[in-house]
């Protein structure tokens, strides 16, 4: 289908030529084009300009654009989209007075999420799953990234990523699948670590890459879950079997497991609500993409990633949703970007950069997705008529999109 957008206000993330990532005072510059249009033809992006240079020619659909801003859709590099049921009942209790660490010390968290898949079947879990999936299509994701991590035995686990997997075949977005079976500890082997790393290394991660059921491992590093020495091993291992790891750190406390995830060469670094100068160190020149959780914080009242002061340092960072019915149910990346610009002080620029072009790097998508380029996926957002771009984190709790196009499919 050819499809040609005209008189477009102001098209976001041009990038004539593709670039990897962007960092430091770079992410303060979002290139565009006032008054363009943007032409797709079936799955990809074939053309775009300015106006005046907008070509005559028969499309199967013409959308005018007049007072709407189109940009590249969201890239959603972490979520947990895949879970049964919810956890309402631990959101009230923090409200209560608990912490997330106490939570968890009485079965609740991660565990309690695994209890409930445990005990529902693969269809049950695809058709919850799915009302998610459509829900930030709609909010204008056009790729996302999907963890296990809340089976924790070799067949729950493998149920949830066979569920990624249909998802997958199912939708026209982008999925990318992430294998987390070191999320926390099983109850049986509470007193025995070692049994269970050598369960995720030994079975699990040589059966699912067999299957070709993940693209990535991923571990909760974090005092109270995983050890350094643990998720060391854990990436060893993916990368012997080809998995590179987007790792969990540095949610409430800082062990030095960026520098292990960085030597690791590890794809990204989630989380960093809390960073120390020596993290900034080693994260600088490397080919690891930090990434932060902004709605994460926001929801169990965390401290929020320092964006300034990574960004000042020269890094580049990435902003993610997290979604998961812990810590934040919610998959909507409008407002992740809204929440990085009025919590971490991030400008609308580099928020969008942010989850744009880095959250593509983050996800190995860099050649396909986040910027508007000939060649790139169709794969873009049609806001309502607004002022500027700055309304979509400045309006926070509007809904400001009105088409979303996802791999050349108007939703
Ligand atoms: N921190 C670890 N994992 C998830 C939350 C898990 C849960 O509470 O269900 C996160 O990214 O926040
Ligand atoms: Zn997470």
């Amino acid at each position: 289908m050819k499809i040609l957008i005209t008189n477009i206000k102001e098209l976001l993330q041009v990038r004539e030529t593709s670039i990897n990532k962007v960092s430091g005072s770079d992410m303060k510059v979002l290139p565009s084009i006032k008054n363009a249009f943007l032409y797709l033809e079936d799955d990809l992006i074939s053309d775009f300009g300015k106006m005046e240079d907008c070509p005559n020619i028969f499309v199967d659909k013409k959308i005018d654009a007049t007072g709407k801003i189109v940009l590249p859709t969201w890239i959603d590099s972490h979520t947990h989209l895949v879970y049964a049921g919810s956890r309402e009942q631990e959101f009230v209790d923090r409200i209560n007075g608990l912490s997330y660490e106490e939570i968890f010390n009485r079965g609740g968290g991660i565990l309690n999420s695994a209890k409930k898949l445990q005990e529902t079947s693969e269809d049950d879990l695809y058709e919850q799953s799915k009302i998610r999936l459509e829900e930030v299509m709609r909010q204008g994701t056009g790729a996302i990234e999907i963890k296990s991590g809340y089976g924790l035995t070799l067949e729950a686990e493998m149920k949830m990523l066979r569920v990624i997997k249909r998802l997958n075949e199912n939708y026209p977005i982008e999925i990318k699948s992430t294998f987390l079976g070191a999320h926390a500890f099983p109850l049986e082997y509470k007193d025995n670590h070692k049994a269970y790393i050598d369960l995720i290394c030994d079975v699990m991660i040589p059966k699912i890459a067999k299957e070709k059921l993940a693209d990535y491992v991923d571990a909760f590093l974090e005092t109270g879950y995983f050890s350094v020495e643990e998720t060391s091993r854990i990436m060893e291992v993916g990368n012997r079997y080809g998995l590179k790891s987007k790792i969990h750190v540095n949610q409430f406390t800082a062990i030095n497991g960026i520098e292990a995830c960085v030597k690791n060469n590890a794809l990204s670094v989630d989380h960093l609500e809390i960073v120390t100068d020596a993290d900034i160190e080693v994260l600088k020149n490397s080919i690891t993409m930090p990434v932060a959780l902004p709605t994460c914080s926001y929801f169990i009242s965390i401290p929020y990633t320092p964006a300034r002061k990574m960004l000042e340092a020269g890094l580049p960072l990435a902003l993610a949703s997290d979604f998961n019915p812990g810590t934040t149910p919610s998959g909507n990346m409008n407002f992740v970007v809204a929440t990085a610009c009025i919590k971490m002080k991030m400008t609308p620029e580099e928020a969008i950069n942010a989850a744009t072009v880095n959250a593509a790097y983050a996800m190995d998508l860099s050649k396909s997705h986040g910027s508007i380029t000939k060649g790139k996926k169709a794969s873009i957002i049609i806001t309502k008529p607004i002022e500027s771009f700055y309304q979509i984190p400045y309006a926070f709790g509007s809904n400001l999109i009105e088409t979303v196009i996802i791999n050349g499919a108007i939703l």
